[in-house]
């Protein structure tokens, strides 16, 4: 390759490595496969070993990936926490044994799973646990010690007495948890996590710990970052300390005194992948003694002691054998392939997602067709691609119908779904229903999905608005019921008639329209009837809002259900009108300087209306000043702000702004 071209295509993998890592590391969303970003990163590493003209200190070569948020206060690691090399085939495991055997003379090697988690730190003084941090970038993270404190298998207390330890584990999230996790979003209308990863990080990274709690997250602990009090001199000694302490230590670590042994142990490893209750990604080999590690020492990124082997995602073929339509809960229709039974990644797997028609048209799938099918790090199984046609086959089109209640889907613009936009789709009702009674949305207590599917069930209910009109006597005699339940289940719904428009709105569950887009309209509009009555471009221009926003609101009002089902419940008594406070914030990071008189109001009345909207009030001018407010006869500060170049209000255009 040439200089330039060379030159050009590091710049492009940079960017978009970065992109990607901050998607994966601060979002905790990804947008790519772990081995496609890879894939990318060992092409750049090839490429600045080939032009080390290229290479700098910043690239994602020489980076760890994360990044402290400032939701939380930064803990700087005494202990750099770096990541590891990986590698994809045996013979660089080979070559890394060789470049050991280079320093060091008769190395142990440690084998261990490599858990598919977020790296934290977890400190302890006088075996008491006092500080827990995220990886970050290695040099600094974040301080997550009171989500951490959640994990019930991280010892507060040491059974053993030590000075000063500091360990290094990896948090993650069980996949059985993290399904019904998935589950539960899908029900609640969130974006569901993509894989335990993703979810491990995003909920050790809540501002509140009562969430994390609820994540039931797990850990194990795979290093000692640094000791005092004991000796220790290896790997293996030292795992088997944590043990002692009372650490949840990783779950398997074998030790060999040649390659081609650890080697095998990786393999095995690798094998039993699917029959862990969690991911792992990997298997890891180790130096076992630490005065060898010295000796090898480190890259900025990596040390040289240790190398990760990274599974390949398993592929294999297979007959498909039908396509099924299910109808979700948000009445997208999703095709799912069917195919014989086939061992992959530790598991049996027999369907896969087809996602949707551009997906089926684009890999060309038919009935019948011989298909590769591969699990990567996701749970979830995916067709890669066809490897054989049968004879006569034809790509599959999905019906136009919805299964579950027989009218015609539609395929909206910008979208791949196709998806049933009947209301009263039976597919559809119990998620509406369920999110309707949900804690942020009506706050129905008592009223959780079992009751509401059984209501649905027997009749009882054919839309969110028939909730109201039930009478104690049709629900008493229900399953796990009876006259109590009955009682409190009226007085919830009484109550909640009272919650106000934000959550009545939001608890329509209207597409792109949550929580805090709700609270905006409410704040905006004040009551049902002047939302319902709202343009789009009206409401396009509130802050935050974009028009698909707009436009999903406008339709979901322009549906006769919708009008039906208002008019239940204003007849119900439910409260359509704003309860919010307003907690605006427009003003924040604005000061303003008063001078001269106002005629509309008082200076301090000016005043409390800008700190209302998060602005800050200053009685001089500066550089830092935003805007001056000059009223009647100001005087030298308005002269003040004329030489700086400071923006200057006269009362309308003030007034204006903080209307
Ligand atoms: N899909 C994307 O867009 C995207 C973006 C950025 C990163 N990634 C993925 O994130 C990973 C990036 O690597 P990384 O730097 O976070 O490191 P890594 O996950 O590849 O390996 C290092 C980590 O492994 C962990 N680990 C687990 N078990 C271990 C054990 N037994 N011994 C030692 N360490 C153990 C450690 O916490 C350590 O931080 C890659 O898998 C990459 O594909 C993906
Ligand atoms: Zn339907």
């Amino acid at each position: 390759m040439e200089q330039s071209e060379a030159k050009k295509r590091i710049e492009e993998l940079r960017a978009v490595l970065e992109e990607l890592s901050y998607q994966y590391y601060v979002l905790d969303r990804p947008t790519v496969e772990d081995y496609q970003y890879d894939q990318m990163l060992h092409e750049l590493m090839d490429l600045e070993e080939q032009f080390p003209a290229y290479r700098t200190d910043d690239s994602p070569t020489v980076r760890v990936g994360g990044m402290a948020l400032n939701t939380f206060e930064s803990v700087t690691h005494t202990v750099q926490m770096g990541s590891l090399r990986d590698v994809f085939d045996t013979a660089e495991l080979t070559a890394f044994d060789e470049k050991v055997r280079e320093s060091i003379e008769n190395p142990l090697y440690v084998v261990e799973p490599k858990i598919d988690g977020l790296s934290v730190s977890l400190e302890y003084e006088k075996s008491k646990f006092v500080r827990g941090s995220t990886r970050g970038d290695g040099l600094v993270g974040e301080d997550v010690t009171q989500n951490l404190k959640t994990v019930p298998s991280i010892p507060m207390r040491l059974r053993r007495e030590v000075a000063r330890l500091e360990v290094r584990g990896e948090v993650y999230m069980p996949r059985q948890n993290f399904l019904e996790l998935v589950a539960q979003q899908e029900v609640g209308g969130e974006q569901p996590f993509k894989n335990p990863r993703n979810a491990a990080a995003g909920s050790l990274r809540q501002k509140d710990p009562k969430i994390t709690a609820k994540r039931r997250l797990d850990i194990f602990v795979f290093n000692v970052q640094q000791i005092e009090g004991i000796d220790i001199q290896n790997h293996y000694d030292s795992l088997v300390l944590l043990s002692e302490l009372g650490f949840k230590v990783i779950p398997t670590f074998q030790m060999f005194d040649n390659i081609e042994d650890a080697i095998r142990e990786v393999e095995h490893i690798g094998s039993m992948r699917g029959n862990y209750p969690y991911d792992i990604d990997g298997a890891v080999i180790k130096v076992n003694d630490f005065s060898q590690r010295e000796l090898l020492g480190s890259t900025a990124k990596y040390p040289r002691w240790a190398v990760a082997f990274k599974f390949p995602p398993e592929e294999k073929e297979t007959t498909l054998k039908e396509i099924q339509i299910k109808v979700g809960r948000t009445g997208v229709l999703t095709p799912t392939a069917i195919f014989d039974p086939i061992p992959l990644a530790g598991t049996t797997v027999s369907r896969a997602v087809l996602h949707n028609q551009d997906f089926i048209d684009e890999k060309e799938i038919g009935i019948g067709d011989t298909i590769v099918v591969r699990k990567a790090g996701d749970i979830i199984p995916e067709v890669v691609a066809v490897a054989r046609h049968c004879e006569g086959s034809q790509v599959y089109q999905i019906p136009i119908v919805c299964p579950s209640c027989g009218s015609t889907a539609v395929r909206e613009e910008d979208e791949a779904a196709l998806r049933c936009i009947n209301p009263e789709c039976p597919a559809q009702l119990l998620r509406t229903v369920i999110h309707f009674a949900s804690r942020d949305a009506m706050d129905i207590e008592g009223l959780g999905p079992a009751i509401i599917e059984a209501l649905i069930d027997k009749g009882l209910i054919k839309g969110a608005c028939d909730l109201y009109s039930l009478k104690k006597d049709d629900v008493k005699d229900m399953e796990r019921m009876g006259e109590k339940s009955a009682q409190n289940l009226m007085n919830s719904l009484e109550k909640s008639k009272k919650a106000g428009l934000a959550r009545l709105l939001f608890a329509f569950g209207i597409r792109n329209i949550g929580q805090k887009a709700a609270d905006l309209l409410a704040i905006k509009f004040g009551t049902l009837d002047a939302v319902m009555v709202a343009t789009a471009e009206e409401v396009a221009a509130i802050d935050g809002f974009g028009m698909i926003m707009a436009e999903s609101l406008i339709r979901f009002f322009a549906m006769d259900t919708t009008m039906e089902e208002i008019s239940k419940l204003k007849e119900a008594g439910v409260l359509m009108e704003n309860t919010k406070v307003v907690t605006e914030s427009r003003l924040a990071g604005s000061t303003f300087v008063l001078t001269g008189t106002l005629s509309q109001m008082t200076r301090s009345e000016a005043k409390a209306a800008i700190e209302k909207l998060g602005g800050k009030v200053s009685s001089s001018v500066s550089k830092k000043t935003t805007y001056v407010v000059a009223g009647e006869e100001a005087g030298s500060k308005l002269v003040k702000a004329q030489e700086l170049g400071v923006t200057i209000l006269t009362e309308t255009e003030f007034l204006n702004m903080i209307a």
